[in-house]
């Protein structure tokens, strides 16, 4: 009789197979391995027959000449034309050596110990490495995901990748990085099929930017002053992939966080510098409050239609007359357009504040702590659309500025003390995503990370370097016009009373002082306008 405790051990019939059917099977498997192999790499096959077919036809000879010959033609090639040179020749060949030289020799390892491994059915599956492409900076691999991983596992283990192929730095893209490049003449609706193709939505991968040459090491040069500046795209730093980064000022407010030294002025200083060709002609103007004295902004007080930088009253009043501009636009504009364009008759105001907590935070006097907090919420949340806009620097952006950090669109965030600071000033999840700007090293000054139009991952990138005689060239060579400072009586004698607080001028004591040099001193005067 069967009880329950009896066991049954089942086994499936096995197929005995003879031993040359399996052989003849795995040659065949390989065999079409090889086939496939070959179609995808058509460019590597097409080499070795070549130089199978050279070298038997002419021995050593009919490979050394080709291969001279090809070295002379890249290197004119490069010469003459360094960029095309890289998209079409070096970068493919770097990727393809890179690809298996070093990240499929590494992979199984660097997966499995970044922990993006994963096991199904008993076995351990893991993310495929597709290609890789390289530039001049940059190694870009396509990796296809595992079922049911997200970009966002690959962001957390940004570093820990970096680090596993040997690199200091490297980003993690849930879209293919960069646009689709612009075709224009006769290809342009076949290539643009194509870029359409390519640059599809494809959700299953993930793109890995590992930085192999750090091209943020170097200070960034100063970059040529635009005659007209493109308020849409302002190039002010240069990114990891050697281009230009531009900032998109129209119809936005933007934050700079940075600890204290960490290069906040090159970032005002570099938008100061590519608006510089607006301010002289009249299309931009800046009104810039500077609550260390003057200590930054002084030396280019030739460029700003508005300067206060020693009476916190005179900062306040700015602020609100500001608003004045502000209310008066909107009356103007209502009804007409949604948003303000500048012109040379009604230019772009952009309210410029270095060291941001001094007005909200540090400031003893609370009346005039309220006044400034009122000013500048208005100036926040109504001035993007009628184009006056608010540049501001601040070291902490803990409590200080918290009722007004979500009203910057825009935000930048250079090396910061500590990691919850990061997603203070860039939003939620930033840090994740890889915007580390609490482990800048010394050297990273004036190095920050963005965030892209169009892609939620941040971008790293450097700052150009401005010195104190760039400034002095740069106020020499593009003053604000003399009228600069009178938008704000024209708006005054429309809607408003002329700004009633007007701090007294200094009554000379000992010697009479001539005229002109009075001017000099009531112009540099903190409040004063020009
Ligand atoms: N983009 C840059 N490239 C190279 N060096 C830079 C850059 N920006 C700033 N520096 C250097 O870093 C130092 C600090 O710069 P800066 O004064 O602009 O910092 P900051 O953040 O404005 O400081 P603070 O908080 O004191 O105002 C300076 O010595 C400056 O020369």
């Amino acid at each position: 009789m069967t009880t329950a405790g009896d066991l049954m051990v089942i086994r499936p019939r096995r197929l005995e197979l003879p031993l040359w059917l399996i052989a003849l099977g795995m040659l065949l498997r390989w065999l079409f391995r090889a086939a496939v192999w070959c179609v995808r790499h058509p460019v590597i096959v097409g080499l070795v027959v070549a130089g199978g077919w050279l070298y038997a036809e002419f021995g050593r000879a009919g490979l050394i000449v080709p291969l001279v010959l090809a070295g002379l033609v890249s290197a004119v090639w490069r010469w003459k034309h360094e960029k095309s040179w890289w998209t079409w020749l070096a970068g493919p060949v770097l990727g393809w050596f890179r690809q298996v030289f070093v990240y499929r020799r590494a992979w199984r390892e660097a997966m499995t110990l970044c922990g993006l491994t994963r096991t199904y059915d008993h076995r351990p599956v893991m993310p495929q490495l597709l290609r890789v492409r390289s530039d001049q900076a940059l190694d870009v691999l396509t990796v296809r995901m595992v079922r049911g991983q997200t970009p966002e596992e690959f962001q957390k283990v940004t570093a820990n990748l970096a680090y596993a192929f040997g690199r200091r730095h490297a980003r993690v893209y849930s879209e293919r990085p960069g646009d689709p490049p612009p075709r224009t003449g006769y290809w342009a609706l076949v290539l643009g099929a194509i870029d359409r193709v390519r640059y599809r939505d494809r959700p299953s991968l993930v793109y890995l930017v590992v930085v192999r040459t750090d091209a943020l090491r170097t200070v960034v040069k100063p970059f040529d002053v635009p005659a007209v500046p493109d308020l849409t795209a302002l190039p002010l730093a240069r990114r990891e992939d050697l281009r230009h980064w531009s900032l998109h000022l129209l119809a936005t407010h933007v934050l700079i966080g940075g600890a204290t030294r960490s290069g906040k002025g090159s970032v005002l200083w570099s938008l100061v510098r590519s608006l510089a060709g607006g301010i002289s002609s009249g299309l931009v103007r800046l009104w810039v409050i500077d609550p260390k004295g003057g200590m930054e902004f002084a030396m280019g007080r030739p460029l700003f239609a508005r300067f206060a930088g020693k009476s916190f009253e005179a900062m306040a009043d700015l602020l609100d007359e500001a608003v004045t501009v502000l209310r008066e636009r909107q009356t103007r504009l209502a009804g007409t357009v949604r948003v303000h364009t500048p012109t040379e008759a009604d230019p772009l105001v952009v309210v410029v504040i270095d060291e941001m907590a001094a007005l909200t935070a540090y400031l003893q006097d609370v009346e005039l702590r309220k006044r400034i907090a009122s000013s500048l919420g208005l100036l926040l949340s109504q001035g993007a659309g009628v184009g006056v806009l608010v540049v501001a620097a601040l070291q902490d952006p803990r409590k200080e500025v918290l009722p007004f950090r979500d009203l910057f669109p825009t935000r930048i965030a250079l090396g910061l003390t500590e990691a919850a600071q990061v997603d203070l000033v860039l939003g939620d999840g930033a840090r994740n995503r890889g915007a580390l700007a609490d482990q800048m090293p010394r050297w990273a000054k004036g190095v920050g990370y963005v965030i892209l139009d169009g892609t939620p991952e941040p971008a790293r990138v450097r700052f150009s370097h401005i010195t104190d005689d760039d400034i002095r060239q740069l106020a020499a060579d593009y003053p604000a016009p003399a009228d600069a400072a009178d938008i704000l009586a024209q708006v005054g004698r429309e809607t408003a009373p002329e700004p009633t607080h007007r701090p007294p001028l200094p009554r000379p004591r000992g010697p009479l002082l001539p005229d002109s040099l009075l001017n000099i001193l009531r112009d540099t005067d903190g409040g004063e306008p020009r």
